[in-house]
């Protein structure tokens, strides 16, 4: 059951106790879908709460209606050792918003496991932290919501009153950060994963990566740089799939699908 649905989803500040907390929006074991790691057995920690609004975030109750339970830090790693594999995810909404998940990553990482944290590439974690994998997904201007293109996730009721208005600027003006990009990238193992809409989306990736690689002596291999279809359903995937895959032939950049929707339509816990 996610977590989201346990009877405490609608505490919104932490609970009174001694030990740090995070708000999670779900636990659960799957495979991870996207990226390099693509089919590894993995543990996913999702935060709730973000700095963005993409349009099309599959993650609606984390970022736009945010939802979630607190749990102690101490909970979640009990959790975690419920599980069998040895990879954990963090991902979110955007977990490094949160000071704390520094800390649960330095306590997973005392227990063994790889790391692997999610993030929109806004905030760089301090050197030393144990990452073993920043997935990096900077956020193109095709994500940026407007009233044309408002939240996907989410029901018509709660999707009415979500400011879109206020985000549009707001996500505009922070969704790329490049002392914080450099940063990542120059700190931990790390691939860079866009979500493309469609061809067009090319050239803008092509001008960030250039200028990265401008800005930092850390090799940027376009091998390192990894293309995803935006869709958060089979039939939505299926519309963009085919254009990425030739868009990665033509530039030499990585394709990288989604398992979990390919297999389970993004339900949640998958
Ligand atoms: C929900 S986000 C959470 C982590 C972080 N906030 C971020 O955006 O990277 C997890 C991953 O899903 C991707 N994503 C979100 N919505 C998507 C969609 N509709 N289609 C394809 N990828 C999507 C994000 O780009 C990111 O790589
Ligand atoms: N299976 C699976 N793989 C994933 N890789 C990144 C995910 C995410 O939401 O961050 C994700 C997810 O939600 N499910
Ligand atoms: S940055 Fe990530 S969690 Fe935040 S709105 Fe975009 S896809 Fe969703
Ligand atoms: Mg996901």
């Amino acid at each position: 059951m996610p977590v989201s649905s346990e009877p405490s989803v609608d505490q919104d500040s932490p609970p009174d106790s001694d030990g740090p907390a995070l708000p999670i929006n779900e636990l659960f074991e799957s495979l991870q879908g996207e990226g390099v790691l693509a089919g590894v057995p993995s543990i996913f920690i999702r935060t709730s709460g973000c700095n963005l609004r993409c349009w099309f975030c599959d993650s609606y109750h984390t970022s736009w209606e945010p939802t979630h339970a607190w749990m102690d830090l101490d909970e979640i790693v009990d959790r975690v050792s419920e599980f069998d594999a040895d990879h954990v995810v963090l991902t979110g909404g955007e977990p490094l918003i949160h000071e704390e998940a520094v800390t649960l990553i330095n306590r997973l990482a005392d227990r063994g496991y790889h790391i692997t944290v999610e993030t929109n590439g806004t905030i760089a974690p301090p050197p030393g932290t144990p990452i073993d994998l920043a997935s990096i997904s900077p956020k193109l201007a095709s994500s940026t919501p407007t009233p044309e293109r408002p939240p996907a996730g989410g029901d018509a009721a709660e999707t009415a009153d979500t400011g879109v208005d206020d985000w549009q600027q707001r996500h505009e003006a922070n969704r790329i950060d490049h002392e914080a990009l450099t940063a990542l990238i120059e700190r931990f193992g790390f691939q860079l994963k866009f979500v493309l809409t469609g061809r067009d989306d090319l050239p803008e990736i092509e001008d960030l990566v250039g200028e990265l690689r401008a800005e930092t002596e850390t090799e940027v291999a376009d091998t390192d740089v990894l293309l995803m279809p935006e869709g958060q359903t089979r039939e939505q995937l299926a519309d963009t799939r085919r254009e990425v895959a030739e868009v990665a032939i033509e530039s030499g950049y990585r394709y990288t699908p989604r398992l979990h929707v390919d297999l389970w339509n993004d339900a949640p816990e998958t």
